[in-house]
């Protein structure tokens, strides 16, 4: 007789009362046949994994893994009908993420995992969590993601990652896990924790090499998450203290970020000390500042260069986003027909243009 149970984040989260948003299922006591025959999908490659027929949510039958390599590579894994939930939950990451629910909702619990949610602790269930290096970063992200429920790494789970770390683990991690993982904890509203957590356990300069995560930069990430949703922005702020434009470009290549935070991230770079001090540019800085980011085809970037540069006011109110959107106002309401009208052609257009631009800021400031 099969027995099928709910597992993973989603009793967890149900556990926090938070939102659920998919379910994971552990079979026990079937075999790959026994789902085939009922109609289940299977997805999973290298793991008995499958999708229900109606609901398409996972279901994996019960498995223990063993790792006999190094990295990503080498794991034996075992999906006998004899494995029990015990042994798979022993095989998880962190306790809040190894408890059971069964279909009478009652619930599993063997490595205490309800008392690690009471008390807000993320602590590993066993020495098997050194077997995936990429538990480092889903530690880093869960502690970023909870951080405003209290929750904290546990202490021997820190040094357990310290030990990972210093064994090399982090270089079997590729770029594309990386990025998936940092995508996921630059949308929490504590991104700074993620950071500050991979620097604690040693794998920050390892993974995202030049940046240093200064008390500065951490605060500067906080506050980019309260001030606004777009990832973009928040990743520009993580890397606005960067040396140069190259300096960006090479982290975003070495963890293969795509093109849309890397355009955001060179901009603010480069052009975020110019905004701080907007109020003392010429008519012609201003206008060249406008064009450096590029503003008339893409407002936005307007809108990400400010909100960018004010995770790093130290005052409340940022009174260069007002000047600067006013400037572009003014300079915006240029009209491009009216000096076509007048019978410029080519290249003239963009020069009067420029001119009749930088003259309407004049009147003005
Ligand atoms: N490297 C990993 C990945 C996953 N898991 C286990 O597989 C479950 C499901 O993984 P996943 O769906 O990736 O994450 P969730 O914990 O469900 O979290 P999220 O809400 O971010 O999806 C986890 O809860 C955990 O028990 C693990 O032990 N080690």
């Amino acid at each position: 007789m099969s027995k099928i149970y709910l597992v993973g984040g989603s009793v967890r989260d149900k556990l926090l009362h938070l939102p659920v948003a998919d379910h994971d299922w552990v079979v026990v006591g079937a075999t790959p046949e026994d789902l085939l025959a009922l109609g289940y999908q299977q997805v999973g490659k290298d793991f008995p994994v499958f999708l229900h027929p109606s609901t398409k949510e996972e279901y994996a039958l019960a498995r223990t893994e063993r790792k006999s390599g190094r990295g990503y590579t080498g794991f034996i894994c075992d999906f006998g009908k004899e494995i029990t939930l015990e042994q798979d939950l022993i095989r998880r990451d962190l306790t809040i993420n190894a408890i059971a629910m069964d279909e009478d909702c009652n619930i599993i619990d063997p490595y205490h995992g309800v008392d690690d949610i009471k008390h807000k602790i993320l602590r590993h269930v066993s020495p098997a969590f050194r077997e995936d290096p990429l538990r480092i970063l889903r530690v880093a992200r869960f502690a970023a993601r909870f951080h405003r429920l209290g929750f904290t790494v546990a202490p021997q789970t820190l040094e357990l990652m310290k030990q990972m770390v210093l064994a090399g683990e982090v270089s079997y991690l590729t770029p594309e896990r990386v990025w998936k993982e940092t995508e996921k904890a630059l949308s929490t509203l504590n991104p700074q924790i993620y950071f500050q957590i991979l620097e604690q356990c040693g794998a920050l300069p390892l993974l995202f090499s030049s940046l240093d995560l200064t008390a500065n930069i951490s605060d500067a990430l906080k506050k980019s998450a309260q001030l606004t949703d777009d990832l973009t922005i928040r990743f520009a702020v993580l890397c606005a203290q960067l040396s140069n434009k190259l300096a960006v470009e090479a982290l975003c290549e070495k963890i293969k970020v795509p093109n849309n935070y890397t355009k955001v991230a060179v901009m603010v770079q480069q052009y975020r000390n110019n905004l701080e001090r907007v109020q003392t540019l010429t008519a012609e800085q201003i206008i060249s500042l406008l064009n450096s980011i590029d503003v008339w085809r893409n407002p936005l970037h307007l809108d990400q260069l400010i909100i960018a540069s004010q995770t790093f006011s130290k005052t409340t109110s940022f009174a260069q986003a007002n000047y600067i959107k006013e400037a572009y106002k003014i300079a915006n309401s240029v009209n491009v027909q009216q000096i076509i009208s007048e019978g410029y052609t080519g290249k003239q257009i963009h020069f009067e243009l420029q001119k009749r631009r930088i003259e309407a800021l004049l009147n003005c400031i």
